[in-house]
Parts: C-alpha cells; sequence; structure tokens
C-alpha cells in the first residue's frame, strides 16, 4: 500500500518531479515531463506499479527527515539501535537527460540495506524488458522509454523486480543513480553522483538566495517558494497546479484529478509570489508562456493549457490503477480545459497589471492579448458559468466570477491610468461601473446579510473572502463584514473553511470533501484586512502546523481524520500561505507600507 498523503516529500528538477515516501519508496514520477506518463506509479496503485525503494532491511528503523536548508536535496536518516544511515535524494536540475540520484551514507555501525526496483511504463502497466550491460547497470527499455540504474551493487531480477541486498558501514557513501533516455538512443551517459549533489546544492542555494527578506516566517516561506520553484517547467515557463494526478479530496471518493497543467488561476497566483520575493525571471517567462499558450483566437482561450501551451488535455480514466487509498477513479488529462470560468480573465489581467506594477517591462503582445480578451469578455461576462471551483454541474452565475470581471476592467483602467497604455478607457470605466453595479444588485442577499455563492442562490462560496482583497469593496463595507460573518458560521469545520457546502451545490459529484487550505488562509488574509490581527495569527499558525515535516501541503485537510488530502504538494495552498505571511508580517505598519505590496492585489 502506498504511504499516507503526508508522508511524502517532493523531488524536482523544473521539468518533472517524483514523490518519496517516509519508508524510502520512490513511488511517484513521470519522466521526463511532469505530464509524461508515470514509470513509478505505487501512489496510485501498488508496488507492482512501479516504485524504487531504497531503505533498511528493518522496516522499524526509525525515520526522520530534512531537506539540506533551502534547497530540494532531502535526507531521510534511518536509524537502529546498531546502525544509522542518510539517503541523500535529489533530481539534478537541468534535466536533459534527467537523473534521480540517491546517495546511502553510512553514519554509525553497518546498516543492512535493501532496494527494489519496479520499472513500469504507462502509469503502472507496462513491464519492460530489462538487461545488464554490466554487473552494475541495469536497463530497463519498452517502447520509447529507457532507464538505466548504475548501482554499486549488483541487482538480481526477482518476479519482475529487480533486487539487492546490501550494508552500509559508517563513513560509506554508495551512489545509485538513475537515468532516463529515449530508448532509439544509446544510454545516457553516467553521471557522477558527488559532482552533481555539489551543483544541484549551488543551483538551489544559488536561487534561494535572491529571496526578498521573508520576516518571522522565513524558513516557512523559503520552503514554499522553493516548492513553487519546482513546479515550474524550465523549457517553457509552465507552472503545474501540482505533479500528481488523482490524489483524492476525499479517501475513497472520486473527487479525483489531474493537476499536471498550467491553469491561468493558478500560474498567475503563483508568479506573483515568486515576483513578491524577489524572483523576476519566473515572472517574465511566464507571461511569454502565457502570451504564446492564450495566442489565436480570444474565444479560445482556455482556462488550462499543457505544460509547453498545448490545448488539448483530454481526460480518461486508468481502469488499471486502484486509486489511492482505494480512490478511484484516477483520471488523466482534465476536462475542465472545455469550462468557461470568467474569473480567470481577472487573475490574468490582475497578475499582468501587478508585473508592471512590480517592473516587469511591459510587453507590446502582452498588451494586444489583455485588449484582445477585454474584448471577448465584453461580449461574454453576462454569461453563466463553471466558476472558480470548476464544478461539473449546471453553470450558474457565480458571484466571484463576475467579481473577477470587474477586477478585468479595473485593471485596463489603471493600465491606461498609470501606465499610459493605450485603449478606449470610457467604454472599460462604465463597464467596470455596471459590473460592480450588477455583482452588489444580484449577488448580495439583503436577508442573509451576505453575498452568496451565485446569483439567485443563498449558499455561501469561500471565494467571497476575497472580495475585498481584489479591492471589489473595502473591507469595513457591511455588506463584507457580513459575508465573513456568515462564511464564518456556515463554512468553518473545526476551523477550517470548506469552499462551499458540496451537500447544497450541485457540483456534479457526490458530496463530501476536505477543508481547502487557501479558503482558510484567505480567511487569515480577512481577518488581518479586519484588524483581528489575533484571529489572523492564531489561524496562521495552525495552518502552518498543518504542513507535513518537510513542510508540504496538499490541497485540502479533513481536520476529524488529521489528514492531508488532494494533489501535493498544490501551488494554490503554499501561493496562498505565501500571501498571509506577507499579509502579517506587514500588518502592524502603516497603511501605506501595507498597501504597497503585491498580495493586496489592488
Ligand atoms: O473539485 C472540482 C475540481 O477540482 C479541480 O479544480 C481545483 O484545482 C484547480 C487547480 O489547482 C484550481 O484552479 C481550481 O480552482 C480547483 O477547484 C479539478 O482540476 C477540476 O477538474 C475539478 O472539477
Amino acid at each position: 500500500m502506498a504511504s499516507r498523503i503526508e508522508d511524502y516529500a517532493l523531488l524536482g528538477d523544473c521539468y518533472s518531479a517524483a514523490l518519496v515516501g517516509k519508508d524510502g519508496s520512490i513511488d511517484w514520477l513521470c519522466w521526463p515531463r511532469f505530464d509524461s506518463d508515470a514509470c513509478f506509479a505505487a501512489l496510485l496503485g501498488t508496488p507492482d506499479n512501479g516504485r524504487w525503494l531504497l531503505a533498511p532491511v528493518d522496516a522499524t528503523a526509525r525515520v526522520s527527515r530534512r531537506y539540506r536548508e533551502d534547497t530540494l536535496i532531502l535526507e531521510t536518516r534511518f536509524e537502529t539501535d546498531d546502525a544509522a544511515v542518510v539517503v541523500i535524494d535529489f533530481m539534478p536540475p537541468h534535466g536533459d537527460p534527467p537523473d534521480l540520484i540517491r546517495i546511502v551514507v553510512g553514519e554509525r555501525g553497518s546498516m543492512p540495506m535493501r532496494t527494489e526496483l519496479v520499472v513500469r511504463y504507462g502509469y503502472g502497466a507496462i513491464v519492460p524488458w530489462c538487461s545488464k550491460l554490466d554487473p552494475h547497470t541495469l536497463m530497463a527499455v519498452s517502447g520509447p522509454d529507457m532507464l538505466v540504474l548504475r548501482s554499486p551493487v549488483a541487482l538480481r531480477g526477482e518476479n519482475l523486480h529487480s533486487v539487492a541486498e546490501f550494508s552500509v558501514g559508517a563513513g560509506e557513501r554508495q551512489p545509485f543513480v538513475l537515468g532516463y533516455g529515449p530508448s532509439h538512443l544509446p544510454p545516457p551517459a553516467p553521471a557522477d553522483a558527488e559532482r552533481e549533489l555539489e551543483r544541484t546544492e549551488r543551483f538551489w542555494t544559488e536561487w534561494s538566495s535572491a529571496h526578498h527578506d521573508a520576516g518571522e516566517w522565513a524558513p516557512e516561506v523559503a520552503r514554499s517558494l522553493v516548492t513553487l520553484k519546482a513546479l515550474t517547467y524550465a523549457p517553457t515557463g509552465g507552472i503545474v497546479a501540482a505533479p500528481t494526478t488523482s490524489l483524492p479530496e476525499q479517501l475513497g471518493s472520486s473527487r479525483n484529478w489531474d493537476y499536471r497543467f498550467c491553469w491561468l488561476r493558478d500560474a498567475t497566483l503563483t508568479l506573483l509570489a515568486l515576483m513578491n520575493a524577489g524572483h523576476y525571471e519566473e515572472a517574465k517567462a511566464w507571461r511569454d508562456w502565457l502570451v504564446r499558450a492564450a495566442a489565436g483566437a480570444p474565444e479560445q482561450m482556455q482556462i488550462l493549457y499543457g505544460i509547453a501551451g498545448e490545448h488539448r488535455a483530454t481526460e480518461w480514466e486508468v481502469p488499471w490503477l486502484c486509486g489511492h487509498e482505494a480512490s478511484r477513479p484516477v483520471r488523466i488529462g482534465n476536462a475542465a480545459c472545455e469550462q468557461l470560468q470568467l474569473d480567470v480573465f481577472g487573475e490574468v489581467m490582475d497578475a499582468l497589471h501587478q508585473a508592471r506594477c512590480g517592473g516587469l517591462a511591459a510587453s507590446d503582445s502582452a498588451w494586444a492579448l489583455q485588449q484582445a480578451l477585454l474584448d471577448h469578455l465584453e461580449r461574454i461576462w453576462q454569461e453563466p458559468d463553471e466558476g472558480i471551483w470548476e464544478v461539473r454541474g449546471p453553470r450558474q452565475h457565480f458571484t466571484f466570477s463576475k467579481a473577477m470581471a470587474w477586477v478585468a476592467f479595473d485593471r485596463a483602467v489603471k493600465g491606461v491610468e498609470q501606465f499610459g497604455l493605450p485603449g478606449p478607457v470610457e467604454r472599460w470605466r462604465s463597464l467596470r461601473d455596471r459590473i460592480h453595479e450588477d455583482v452588489c444588485l444580484h449577488g448580495f442577499d439583503a436577508e442573509l446579510g451576505s453575498f452568496v455563492q451565485a446569483y439567485g442562490s443563498r449558499q455561501l462560496d469561500a471565494s467571497l473572502l476575497l472580495l475585498p482583497t481584489i479591492g471589489f469593496l473595502p473591507v469595513s463595507d457591511a455588506r463584507i463584514a457580513g459575508t465573513i460573518a456568515a462564511i464564518e458560521r456556515r463554512l468553518l469545520v473545526d476551523g477550517l473553511v470548506l469552499r462551499y457546502d458540496t451537500a447544497q451545490t450541485d457540483d456534479g459529484l457526490p458530496a463530501g470533501e476536505g477543508a481547502f487550505l487557501a479558503c482558510s488562509l484567505w480567511l487569515a488574509d480577512a481577518y488581518t484586512l479586519m484588524g483581528r490581527l489575533e484571529d489572523a495569527r492564531r489561524l496562521f499558525q495552525r495552518l502552518l502546523a498543518l504542513r507535513n515535516d518537510v513542510g508540504l501541503l496538499a490541497e485540502e485537510y479533513d481536520p476529524r481524520a488529521g489528514r492531508q488530502l488532494g494533489n501535493f504538494p498544490q501551488a494554490f495552498s503554499h501561493v496562498s500561505l505565501l500571501n498571509t505571511a506577507h499579509n502579517l508580517s506587514r500588518a502592524d505598519k502603516p497603511a501605506q507600507q501595507r498597501s504597497a505590496g503585491l498580495h493586496r492585489r489592488r
């Protein structure tokens, strides 16, 4: 059985990623790209669906883990009464050809170890042909793919698994290098594990040294930033929402989705967080990615794309994988790519506006694209959509979607006013006002004293917590105070926030899911804006404590079971954590300094 979601740590090279459990088993790896077929898919099935174990023979060995400083180099320490070893896991961030390196370092005594390599291409289905190039070099080939393991010990075949036992003594270092290459080419050249370790450490240390001063929560902030960087796809600038598919939003349920795509929403928020920390290169790369991905007819703009900007994300179900903790189906691809989600227009306009405010040089093609998107939005903003939560039930007039349409025209007006960009500013001003009026008229329920999920509905929705953050109304407005109070009354489970009541909203799926971590962080932001700093800090500290032992967050959390849920690690959660840390650390500063930050999104 796979480990629990929170027992995994992330390895990555900015091309793809792997998840390694506390038990030393790498249970998820897609090569060579984030969205390639997995060759290790035990995360969603059994060890027979592919994994790479490297661990003490004694399964009762005590385990502790940490990342080396602000890097993505993982050190897992296994200890028994007689011996101790550290397994150093990392992926050198050059991607071409990709390697996954594990160095076993003996610390004390002599530790009996075991390794088991099970390669299954095609998401756990295809058994490769394994052959030995020499006693220490194993090659696994099938179809277009080839993996080559170079190890200090000779592996033997056992029931279609490649296994070996060996011992590591104090002071010894034993390197295992797994490389990938296309099967029609000669095997990839052997990597020098120790030299790659040095290079990888330098890469992450240099990258992390560019962070701005993060204040009170510097280590937590640094971990989230490294995690976001690991979700960027270096060749194109695309950013995946998470490196996994189908980790369940409720254990045993069918709320399982493929997040190995670039959502305009998640990616814009990620880029703002990286920019706020001083990382402008990623922001520029992403903006250029966006301009390429969305190029063409604006009515064909999608809410998500492949990491190189591919339009096709056809969703299908994998019948041979039993699912993480029996959560089925396992899905590849994401049908949400065909949805209309009006908020995305606002997210994109806001991100590009803030990029300009933050000093990212203007780009003519980006502004031209924005103008085309606005023309299209002018025609469609009155249509119902699937909303920020990508419901698979009927389209509705979601209040947050309309408010984000307001954001789109608001930022367009600001682009003209603040940066002298060309455009029909009077038309945009009047559209902005019309949408504001529309939302206040149809999206607010006077009896509840709260904005509601959709026009005419009496349901609440956590996205409405963002209304003051996006500048739609000030937090001092009674309608905002009423909305926050109503959400506190109706959407909190054990102090954490649900997106909406899944039993009352037709999202096309059986009811029930965890609390949504980003929404819980938005509540902390709303408290900060209201001046409820004690509440904000308390909630933030609680959320920080939900991170796993190496600082990672999935999408959701089940407070009753105390379990992380959903794809892992998720950009949305880490971005929201960064924003809340930023907002809180400025909360006691004078108003002018507070509003200077990009996180206020006005
Ligand atoms: O639960 C329903 C939907 O869940 C996914 O969407 C969520 O993740 C996206 C990526 O992080 C995020 O942008 C969105 O706001 C979330 O609701 C899934 O991708 C959808 O297909 C699914 O309907």
